[in-house]
């Protein structure tokens, strides 16, 4: 398999010192597949970053939650993608649909963002996704591919970005995409980037999976062709995120 099972815990905003600390204790004790089987990215809140950095075992990775759209200067209250490389900070998350909803964040400035998060040298887990609405109404491969278009449109290269799958009524609702369900958008996702980018990128490109995932539901969704890993919320805060770091043997065969 040329694509690497991804898992990636979003701990939101969550967290006091005290249970970041915990939470990377009991992550470094865990026993997982070694990291040629699975990559493992970490993403915490912006003042854990320093702190799960230096604390964390250094298989695992940590990524931050957002990050401005161009360079720093005066945007009160951003963090740019240059300070993240600065503080040893190698991937990030764009796009979430918490941000698209709440703070408005449009497809182009997911897109712009992306861009210039990649310019920087980071890593980008880029996430894209559609409403129990637009599910309803039968356009949700038109959304991810609008999603997915605006991007391509801004980058000319994708070996440092992941694409999240995460349909937004399956987050934190409990309510996790069957994995038929998840299977048929990622491998719609897969089509369109060979159709609009080119068959190497969709065949190397990791599409992986969130919304309620969690222990029960991992290794089934894990067996899905075109499930290349996992975008995990609320049990990444949890003992059960090693397991789902272990359903990256699901794919591998073992
Ligand atoms: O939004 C998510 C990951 O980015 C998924 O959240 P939950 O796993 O809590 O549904």
């Amino acid at each position: 398999m040329s694509r690497k099972f991804f898992v990636g815990g979003n701990w939101k905003c969550n967290g006091t010192t005290e249970e970041v600390k915990k939470l990377v204790t009991m992550l470094n004790e865990a026993e997982v597949p070694s990291e040629e089987e699975v990559e493992v990215v970490v993403s915490s809140p912006f003042v854990f970053l320093t702190l799960v950095k230096n604390l964390l075992r250094p298989d695992f990775h940590v990524a931050a939650q957002n990050c401005w759209v161009r360079k720093g200067g005066a945007f009160t209250g951003e963090i740019s993608a240059d300070m993240l490389v600065n503080l040893g900070i190698n991937w990030v998350i764009l796009g979430h649909s918490e941000r698209r909803a709440l703070l408005n964040e449009t497809n182009d400035f997911v897109a712009d963002k992306v861009s210039h998060a990649l310019t920087q040298g980071l890593k980008v887990i880029a996430c894209v996704g559609e409403t129990l609405e637009q599910r309803e109404v039968g356009t949700t491969i038109e959304v991810v591919a609008a999603q997915t278009k605006a991007i391509a449109d801004r980058i000319m290269n994708w070996d440092n970005v992941v694409v999240a799958y995460e349909p937004v009524w399956a987050i934190g609702t409990g309510k996790v995409a069957t994995p038929a369900q998840a299977q048929e958008v990622h491998l719609e996702l897969r089509k369109w980037l060979k159709e609009n980018v080119s068959a190497q990128v969709a065949e190397t490109t990791r599409i992986i999976y969130g919304g309620s995932v969690n222990a029960g539901n991992c290794k089934e969704l894990a067996g899905q062709p075109d499930v290349d890993g996992f975008l995990v919320g609320g049990a990444s805060l949890k003992p059960e995120f090693v397991d789902i770091i272990k359903s990256a043997t699901v794919k591998n065969g073992a």
